[in-house]
């Protein structure tokens, strides 16, 4: 490091051109005081501003040139005055006035006017807070997009067969392989796609849904792959991303793909192969890079059979196949998860329920859940609905989980359902009447005979 005595006067002289053209370029006025408030310099910038000339300006009492001024006092009290707003030549200035120390004493004072007008200011901050409100708009949009609400750890059950799901699902994610979910309805398909994406490396990317049986053959190609402007007649300006582009840099879950018509399978194995979509009415396609997660209850394989599913596009999902066990095949999970849905359904519906009689439980045990977790969910929600109290007994549970003999599907019949339905109401009408029964004969409008008949039919005997 050199000493200022050893530079040469040629630094020194450069140092001073660079040190005033930063003074002279600055954005902001600067005029600088001594310590009785008396002009020493000023910048171009702000003599401009002032409509004065810098040399006529120098030497003169800062009261005399700058309205409103406090410069002299702070060249009196020594203490900063930061952000103020002053007023200058009808508008309203944000100012700085510094003293500047050297040994202790004071020897001058900097002014500077760092906007021109605090309206350029309010414009600015305004534009910050627009700017804040569009951030937070497209950070929320973003997590609605990116989608995802579920990780293995929410998958509940710890039978050997989820076990397995569990491995295979780690297993996979890191990769970028497409990924078959098959197992029946209601087995956590989808949770289990969120799952994946959770511990993929594209978790920050996007998580694209599209229910391949819910949305209309007419429409399913603009929706997967987009539009380009012009299209179609009412085609929106500009074209429409498709689900593919949304999901770019993330996965896309391709639910029931086993309702997609033909013509439509072969435009997904083109993606697959490609590894580009073609808006529809575009000129050129578009590269993407989705990772695939597709699912179906449908048995795939019986589909290529029967010529309902392309056999090239089956290897091509094929790649990894995790298969959800049903319910009935790991009974030793539904405690577990009946106490998972049963926490989950007193928030989502403000009935709480302290627990399930074993009586109960024998009953969830012994059914054989055809609508797997999501019917077990449903069973349990309409079970607190009928709940008095707070333990959720045998007799709260679907009038076919009492009488249900193995393995029939007898639950689904009409019959049962307006059996079903008679129960309910009469059950009901007991929770009104508060146990009442010649009430609740009256209001029900039938026989006494018929009543008790129903009571000892639907083991309603308990109610109250
Ligand atoms: N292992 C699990 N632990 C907790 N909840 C689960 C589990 N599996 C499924 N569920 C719940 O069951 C319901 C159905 O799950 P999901 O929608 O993932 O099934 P799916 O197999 O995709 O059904 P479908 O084939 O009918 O589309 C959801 O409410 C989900 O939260």
């Amino acid at each position: 490091m050199h000493h200022a005595e050893e530079k040469e006067p040629q630094h020194l002289l450069e140092a001073y051109e660079l040190m005033k053209a930063a003074f002279e370029n600055a954005y902001e006025g600067i005029v600088i005081t001594d310590k009785q408030g008396f002009i020493l310099m000023m910048n171009e910038t702000y003599a401009k501003f002032l409509r004065v000339q810098v040399n006529e300006v120098i030497g003169r009492h800062v009261t005399e040139v700058i309205e409103n001024t406090r410069m002299h006092i702070v060249a009196q009290t020594g203490k900063a005055e930061l952000a103020q707003v002053q007023q200058i030549r009808g508008g309203n200035m944000l100012v700085h006035r510094i003293p500047i120390i050297q040994d202790g004493q004071l020897v001058a004072v900097v002014g500077k006017v760092l906007f021109q007008d605090v309206k350029e200011l309010y414009a600015l901050s305004e534009r910050v807070q627009q700017l804040e409100e569009e951030l937070n708009y497209y950070k929320g949009e973003l997590l609605k997009h990116a989608g995802v609400r579920y990780s293995l750890d929410d998958m509940i059950g710890n039978s050997p067969a989820m076990q397995k799901v569990k491995q295979m699902a780690k297993r996979v994610a890191t990769s970028d392989t497409t990924v078959f979910i098959g197992g029946e309805s209601g087995t956590g398909k989808e949770m289990l796609a969120h799952a994946i994406h959770q511990l993929s490396r594209r978790r920050l990317g996007p998580f694209v849904k599209v229910n391949c049986a819910a949305i209309p053959e007419s429409l399913l190609e603009s929706v997967l792959f987009g539009y380009a402007e012009g299209a179609f007649t009412g085609a929106v300006r500009g074209g429409r991303k498709g689900k593919f582009e949304m999901a770019h840099r993330g996965s896309i879950f391709l639910d029931e793909i086993g309702e997609l018509s033909l013509p439509m399978q072969a435009k997904l194995l083109r993606v697959l192969q490609e590894k580009e979509i073609e808006p529809v009415g575009a000129v050129h396609p578009i590269k993407v890079d989705v990772r695939i997660i597709a699912a179906s209850n449908r048995n795939l394989e019986q589909m290529v059979k029967e010529n309902r599913f392309r056999e090239d596009l089956y290897y091509r999902l094929n790649v990894v196949t995790i298969t959800l066990p049903p319910l009935r095949e790991r009974k030793e999970d539904i405690p577990e998860l009946t106490h998972h849905l049963l926490e989950q359904l007193a928030h989502e519906i403000g009935i709480y329920a302290k627990g399930i009689t074993p009586e109960a439980m024998e009953c969830l045990l012994s059914y054989h859940w055809p609508g797997n977790i999501r019917e077990l969910r449903n069973v349990l929600e309409r079970s607190l609905h009928m709940m008095e109290g707070s333990v959720i007994q045998k007799e709260h549970l679907p009038y076919h989980f009492i009488t249900h003999q193995s393995r029939d599907h007898h639950h689904y019949s009409l019959r049962m359902a307006i059996e079903q339905a008679e129960r309910d109401h009469i059950q009901c009408i007991l929770k009104i009447t508060q146990g009442d029964r010649e009430q609740a004969i009256r209001l029900l409008g039938i026989s006494r005979a018929s009543f008790y008949n129903k009571l000892k039919k639907y083991q309603l005997y308990s109610t109250y």
